[in-house]
């Protein structure tokens, strides 16, 4: 899967424009993506990046990292994910960087993800659906949850996010109306983010093979 991810990670370097500030999301396929950005650094105007694991990678080739605040809308958003329906919802969180994934994706006019073949779900909810809380509201939110959608909530024991907050993954769920399920977890109280994008789906999908596939 690690040639699937290099293609698409290189697929994506075709989005980026002259001059361009980058938005960087996390992961091993956006690792290949920072890579390729990297010989081409002189072209763009740095990068907004997601989590400190990527700011890191970004600076090792000489990318300045720009804070968002700092800027107004980004152009571009490239960003994997961990399962992608056929409307490009998708969901996002096993590397714990959901909530910053979610803003810069947010402030940006495209957003391109980047997938192996693997990734692609008719429904989403194979992969156990990140949400992260307030340390302090786990297991209020974990009953929350679990009243809500029928899912098993489960603690991602001694991770802690770039924001100081904990990860519950929620097992078992059949998503068949992502926007809902977005919306209800988003209002329980203790809930940073929920690492499902419907709301702000990806506008175009890359899933690496030998050509690229475009969705
Ligand atoms: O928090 C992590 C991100 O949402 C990643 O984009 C996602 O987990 C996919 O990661 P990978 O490219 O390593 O499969």
């Amino acid at each position: 899967m690690s040639e699937a991810k290099r293609l698409a990670g290189e697929k994506a370097i075709e989005y980026v424009e002259e001059g361009m500030i980058v938005g960087v999301g996390t992961g091993s396929t956006v690792g290949y993506f920072i890579d390729a950005l990297g010989r081409i650094r002189d072209r763009i105007a740095g990068a907004v990046s997601s989590s400190e694991q990527s700011s890191e990678r970004l600076r090792s080739h000489g990318i300045e990292v720009v804070d968002l605040n700092a800027i107004g809308p980004l152009p571009l958003y490239v960003d994997g994910a961990d399962e992608c329906d056929p409307q490009k919802r998708l969901i996002k969180g096993g590397g714990a960087a959901l909530t910053r994934e979610k803003i810069i994706a947010e402030a940006s006019t495209r957003f391109v993800c980047i997938i192996d073949p693997a990734k692609r779900v008719r429904v989403l909810g194979r992969f156990p659906l990140p949400v992260e809380v307030i340390p302090m509201a786990r297991s209020l939110v974990a009953r929350a949850i679990l009243a809500a959608t029928g899912g098993q909530p489960v603690w991602r024991e001694g991770v802690v996010t770039d924001n100081g907050n904990w990860i519950l993954d929620i097992h078992g769920l059949s998503i068949t109306d992502p926007m809902v399920v977005e919306r209800e977890l988003n209002q329980i109280p203790g809930v940073v983010a929920v690492g499902l994008f419907a709301r702000r789906p990806a506008d175009v999908v890359i899933v690496g093979g030998e050509p690229p596939q475009i969705l």
